[in-house]
């Protein structure tokens, strides 16, 4: 388990040292459009799960939705704090 800054710590330091099998580095490297897709897909089945699935089926789509939006702040060179000055 953890939290939304660990894995963003985690994530971002995928980023920088590209270690050979990674998923976060493939998806950065497949870019901004890719990724756009993977978070538009996720936050349909984010939404098919509360309507259709348990709530345990329901929070893991959650997580891969929070992981492919971290995604997407990396590539742009974004931060969770940047997303914080909005809520
Ligand atoms: N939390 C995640 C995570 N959530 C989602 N994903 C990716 O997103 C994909 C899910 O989208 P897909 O559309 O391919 O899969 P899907 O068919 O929709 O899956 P379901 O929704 O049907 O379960 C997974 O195959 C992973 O590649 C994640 N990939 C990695 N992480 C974590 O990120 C960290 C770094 O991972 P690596 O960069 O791969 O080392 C590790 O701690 C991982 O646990």
């Amino acid at each position: 388990m953890k939290t939304f800054d660990e894995l963003f710590s985690e994530l971002s330091a995928k980023a920088l040292e590209r270690p050979d099998g990674s998923g976060t580095v493939r998806e950065l490297d497949a870019g901004v459009h890719f990724i756009g897709k993977k978070i538009v897909e996720e936050a349909a089945e984010v939404w098919m799960a509360a309507e259709y699935e348990s709530d345990d089926e329901m929070v893991a789509e959650i997580s891969q939705l929070l992981y492919h939006l971290q995604v997407l702040l990396i590539a742009k060179g974004l931060t969770p704090a940047d997303v914080y000055r909005h809520l």
